[in-house]
């Protein structure tokens, strides 16, 4: 239902690199008319140059929405190409890490209502999980939208306030990094235990994978999952001695790292 006033008003997506390629793909998908997006991307992919979205032709008078999707530091040279759009109807959405919604307000009027949001790049496979947060002028109907929107993606959840986003940042924004990490190291160490680079890759990425799609179709808590895999005296036990001293204060302290940076962006 949300979709369709985006069918109907428009939808002007700025930048449209990874990110903004992985959701316009999703509602696409969803059934959003390709005639109904305006995109304004400098570096525009092939992918993007034969869909039949408008592509830097401007932007239309009242969009339902205009989602940002450049990076942070990009944001304030390409804001303005959308100011027109402020303290109107216009929903703005923002995927940025970083950028405050205060300084949103600031660059496009205090009157311009804002759905800031978190998404994740497995977004590429329509499993993305985002979560949301708005401002005060955000009703009902423009937060259901927005989340229909992110939905198109993925799971969503809905913050108490914006004050959880640098932490939702550093946990499933910047997570799937840690767990691309995780399967290198995992390769790595499996090579040196002697199997060679390939078979090392293959096994560590089909474990993560097969784990990953265990902890999503499983009612069993996490703890419980890895409890199932380890024989009491067995070799799981010995690797969990290693590990489990070591990684939740590692952990700890990459993702307060990841969200620090994140506050220092919105600065
Ligand atoms: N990647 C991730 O895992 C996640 C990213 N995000 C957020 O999503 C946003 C986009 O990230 P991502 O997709 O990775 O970045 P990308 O660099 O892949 O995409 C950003 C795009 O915006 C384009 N761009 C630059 N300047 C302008 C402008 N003035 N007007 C319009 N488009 C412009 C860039 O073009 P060019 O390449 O020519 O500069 C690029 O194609 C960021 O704010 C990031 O914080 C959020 C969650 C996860
Ligand atoms: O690294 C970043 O800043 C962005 C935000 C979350 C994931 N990538």
């Amino acid at each position: 239902m949300a979709l369709e006033r985006v069918a109907r008003d428009g939808l002007v997506l700025l930048g449209c690199g990874k990110m903004g390629t992985a959701l316009l793909t999703g509602w696409l998908g969803a059934g959003v008319p390709a005639r109904s997006v305006w995109v304004i991307e400098p570096n525009p992919s092939d992918w993007l140059k034969a869909s039949s979205v408008h592509l830097n032709e401007g932007v239309p008078p009242a969009p339902a929405v205009a989602l940002l999707a450049v990076k942070p530091q990009m944001m304030g040279a390409a804001l303005p190409a959308l100011q027109a759009l402020g303290n109107g109807a216009t929903l703005f959405v923002s995927i940025a890490a970083g950028t405050t919604i205060a300084a949103f307000e600031a660059a496009l009027g205090d009157r311009t209502p804002i759905v800031r949001t978190m998404p994740n790049t497995p977004a590429m496979v329509n499993r993305g999980i985002t979560a949301l947060c708005r401002n005060g002028h955000v009703g009902d109907e423009g937060m259901a939208l927005a989340v229909a929107l992110m939905a198109a993606v993925g799971e969503t959840v809905i913050l108490d306030g914006e004050h959880q986003i640098d932490a939702v940042t550093a946990v499933s924004g910047s997570g799937p990094a840690y767990v691309f990490h995780l399967i290198e190291a995992l390769a790595a160490a499996g090579e040196a235990e002697g199997l060679s680079p390939e078979v090392a890759m293959q096994l560590a990425r089909a474990t993560v994978c097969g784990a990953g799609e265990l902890a999503h179709r499983s009612a069993e808590s996490a703890a419980q999952l890895r409890v199932n895999v380890t024989s009491p005296g067995g070799t799981t036990a010995a690797a969990l001695a290693v590990l489990m001293p070591e990684l939740p204060g590692l952990m700890a302290r990459a993702v307060k790292a990841a969200a620090d940076r994140g506050r220092e962006l919105g600065k």
